[in-house]
């Protein structure tokens, strides 16, 4: 990696060109600007009008958000895809001139998302791959309260810096310009899910085929299908998000003039150095509408053996996938209440200290998918989800998340998430189905799981 001085961008830029010459008459290069403070929704706002990739993260302690904006490079696989996006991405940060002043989470910073399976079937989905991240043209990096705009650009001997850096700092007028949430926004038309004479069979089903011993868990999931008037305002949806799910991740990707949404609590792993974070989230029940209530239910699901097993399985197979990449490990022995505004988890963090060589990449191929979005065994789970789910998953359940160029990243799992199609949504919920799983308690599971996404479409479900 070259690296360059500190500077403002324009004199980044132009010593960056000056190195230019015929054996090297390009150079793609990154580099970074402290900002004043923004609002990352409002950045995301300003470019709705505009035919251009946007993606967004917000992390759950709501203090982390980067904003893409544009495609510098999409690194995309199909086959042994984390290998292949780790190798890719490996071998164009030997390209990339970095300046050296790029601070933590700044500069190059990958994005992007995995589907459940290796394929992807159907026409729903035509226009999502197995495996895409996106180094975005700009960023937006939120880091508590430091604000930077990271800019990524290729450099000729014939470019011109004044008009280049015009360009790229056109965003503060946009930013400006940005009028208020638009109130007359879509609203919702019709809902369509799997009826529930269907999904007691699906898990009536699954039930015997544990109680044979042929499986331990699976997780199933339905689709429900959202119709509005018009074209869904990905920005009013995300505005919500903001303000309804502060302990979620928020992730938004867009693919064409498609988008994948999602809110979700669930974190895969967390790498910063060589110290690792994963989160075991599974085992569900509501929330009550006054604190004793809200506490009843949580001891209730803190005792609750079908919920306590649920979750076993995802603690154990983290242990075991992450063990052999890890020097220590450490889990504690019960798990604690997670609450959400609609919902709350079992929950148990694991961390670790990895042995130096492994990536983020070499973990999420451990780790997807765990229990909780799986099963157990996880290759017999796969199977009979492909067989018996009447529908596609696409990037439903799988790893969305991001990495910078010295390794440190995150990925979460994407539930509470959506498929955005212009006026139509597909939402996607699941649940852990064990022993002593009851079709109709699953049911209303997912309805729960349902409303995150649902509200912050605008959709009214309870
Ligand atoms: C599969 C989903 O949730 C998982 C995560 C947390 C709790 C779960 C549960 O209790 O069943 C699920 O394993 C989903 O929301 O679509
Ligand atoms: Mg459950």
């Amino acid at each position: 990696m070259l690296q360059t001085k500190q500077l403002q961008i324009y004199e980044q830029l132009s010593m960056a060109k000056e190195q230019l010459n015929e054996q090297q008459p390009t150079q793609q290069v990154s580099v970074v600007e402290p900002i004043d403070p923004i609002n990352p929704v409002d950045y995301f706002t300003a470019f709705e009008h505009e035919q251009t990739h946007r993606m967004f993260w917000k992390d759950t302690t709501d203090t982390t958000y980067y904003v893409g904006i544009g495609v510098h490079k999409v690194f995309q696989a199909n086959q042994d895809r984390f290998a292949t996006i780790k190798n890719q991405w490996k071998r164009f940060l030997n390209d990339i001139m970095i300046s050296d002043d790029v601070k933590k989470e700044t500069g190059p910073l990958l994005f992007g998302g995995f589907s459940f399976n290796e394929n992807i079937k159907g026409e729903k989905w035509a226009n999502f791959k197995p495996g895409q991240m996106v180094l975005p043209k700009m960023m937006l990096t939120v880091n508590h309260d430091s604000y930077y705009m990271t800019y990524n650009v290729q450099l000729s001997q014939e470019t011109d810096l004044d008009l280049l850096v015009s360009e790229l700092e056109g965003w503060h007028d946009k930013v400006q310009e940005t009028k208020e949430y638009d109130a007359n926004t879509h609203s919702l038309q019709s809902l369509n899910s799997l009826d529930y004479g269907e999904w007691e069979k699906l898990i009536n089903e699954a039930v015997e085929t544990i109680k044979r011993g042929d499986l331990g868990k699976v997780v199933l999931a339905r689709e429900l299908n959202a119709k509005f008037n018009q074209d869904i305002n990905i920005s009013v949806v995300l505005k919500r998000l903001e303000l309804q799910q502060s302990d979620s991740y928020i992730f938004i990707f867009d693919q064409g003039d498609e988008t994948f949404i999602s809110a979700t609590p669930e974190r895969l792993v967390r790498v910063q150095g060589r110290d690792l974070l994963s989160t075991c989230l599974a085992g569900t029940t509501g929330r009550g509408q006054i604190e004793s209530e809200d506490d009843l239910l949580a001891w209730q699901l803190l005792n609750d053996e079908k919920n306590l097993n649920e979750h076993d399985y995802v603690v154990r197979m983290i242990k075991d996938a992450i063990e052999p990449l890890s020097e220590t490990v450490d889990i504690p022995e019960k798990p604690v209440i997670y609450p959400l505004r609609a919902l709350q988890h079992l929950y148990t963090p694991v961390t670790a200290t990895l042995k130096s060589t492994t990536s983020i990449f070499d973990l999420i191929e451990r780790l997807h998918p765990t229990p909780a979005l799986g099963g157990e065994p996880r290759d017999k789970a796969i199977k009979y989800i492909e067989e018996e789910e009447p529908f596609e998953r696409g990037w439903y359940a799988a790893p969305i998340g991001w990495i910078d160029h010295e390794g440190n990243g995150e990925f979460a799992v994407a539930i509470r998430s959506g498929l955005i199609q212009h006026d139509q949504a597909t939402l996607f919920a699941g649940c852990g189905i064990v022993a002593d799983s009851v079709p109709d308690a699953e049911f209303e599971e997912t309805k729960l799981k349902f409303t995150p996404m649902l509200d912050a479409l605008g959709g009214v479900t309870r």
